[in-house]
């Protein structure tokens, strides 16, 4: 056993097991947003939470924060249940909502101070604020602050606890890339003094710079979890070009051998998927060049986490797959 895993100590900061949430009624009324969710983040882990557009996210971070119960499963936060012991759990706890939702008439000094009696008020507001670079801003009315500033507020509001746990859900969403910047240092700062995070984010750029370990959300499910490495071990490379056209047509094409390939082809477009990209890509260039072939638009490119994504994005689609070459590419018109 690692001598540094303290899971047979403590429970994990989050836990989540076979997590289900149903909207409406039973029956073809309702909507199951989460199917069955299986989820653990450890303590001091930052964990960014992907997914396809109505994957779940806002509906699973819910359930996690305690503002809802599970319509099945279990979930625990820091050892408790967030909606069951929600008042033992939220001082330890601080939630970046997407729309924090202050008064528009509070300053932000007297919206620090405010949003403080909910938390164990550990933090003062002006260490709050100024860790966000609002402090300079403190007497300006919170309808007066730019969007980005509102979403730095809202930031700040969630640090005032000192939480153990920390919620961000799309934290740098409407910030420029200097506030953005500026945001992923402070995350990163917090996650070395050992605040636990959960980060939910549409930015694949954002997960893959701040978390230990991410997830990838679709249909009410985890599809994917581990390290960037890990999610991405095991997917294709891709090489994608188009074919010549030639007295207007484009020409019947057989392709060499390209010994565990998977070839499509979209119209003159050809995607060839391999895990071996150099012997493949050779394989490729030296059988245009027999055949006095130009590939327009070459691109050849390792297997990345948006590649990642978007093949489970697409894993319901019925993308029609060809086994390995050789194979008759293209249609003579
Ligand atoms: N109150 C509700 N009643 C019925 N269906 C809902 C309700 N809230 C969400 N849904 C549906 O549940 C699914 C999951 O929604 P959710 O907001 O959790 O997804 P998400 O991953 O956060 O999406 P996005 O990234 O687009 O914000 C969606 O299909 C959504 O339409």
């Amino acid at each position: 056993m690692d001598a540094n895993d303290t899971s047979h100590r403590e429970p994990p900061a989050i836990e989540a097991v076979g997590l289900h949430r149903r909207y409406g009624p039973a029956g073809a009324a309702g909507f199951d947003a989460v199917r069955g969710l299986d989820l653990t983040v450890r303590r001091g882990e930052l964990l960014a939470l992907l997914g396809t557009n109505g994957a779940g996210k806002t509906s699973t971070l819910e359930l996690i924060e305690g503002l809802a119960a599970p319509t099945a499963g279990r979930v625990r936060v820091l050892g408790l249940d967030p909606h069951r012991e929600r008042a033992a759990l939220r001082p330890r706890i601080g939630i970046m909502l997407q729309e924090g939702g202050f008064p528009g008439d509070l300053t932000v000094a007297e919206t620090g101070r405010t949003w403080t009696g909910l938390t164990t008020g550990a933090r003062p507001v002006d260490e709050a604020l100024d860790l966000v670079g609002l402090l300079d801003r403190r007497k300006v009315r919170v309808k007066q602050l730019s969007g980005g500033e509102r979403r730095r507020l809202d930031l700040a509001m969630a640090l005032l606890g000192r939480p153990e746990v920390l919620f961000l859900d799309e934290p740098s969403t409407g910030l420029d890339p200097e506030a953005r910047a500026a945001v992923w240092r402070l995350v990163r700062e917090l996650r070395a003094q050992g605040t636990t995070v959960l980060l939910t984010t549409h930015y694949l750029e954002e997960a893959e710079e701040l978390a230990d370990r991410l997830a990838i959300m679709h249909r009410g499910r985890v599809a994917a979890a581990g390290t960037v490495a890990e999610v991405i071990a095991g997917r294709p490379a891709r090489i994608s070009f188009e074919l010549p056209e030639r007295h207007g047509r484009y020409e019947t094409l057989a392709l060499p051998p390209l010994p565990g390939a998977e070839v499509t082809a979209d119209g003159r477009r050809i995607t060839v998927q391999t895990h071996q990209l150099q012997s493949t890509l050779t394989g490729l260039l030296g059988w245009a060049a027999h055949q006095e072939v130009a590939l327009g638009g070459l691109d050849a490119r390792s297997a990345s986490l948006e590649e990642a994504f978007l093949a489970i994005a697409a894993s319901a689609d019925t993308a029609t797959v060809h086994p390995a070459a050789p194979a008759l590419i293209g249609t003579a018109r």
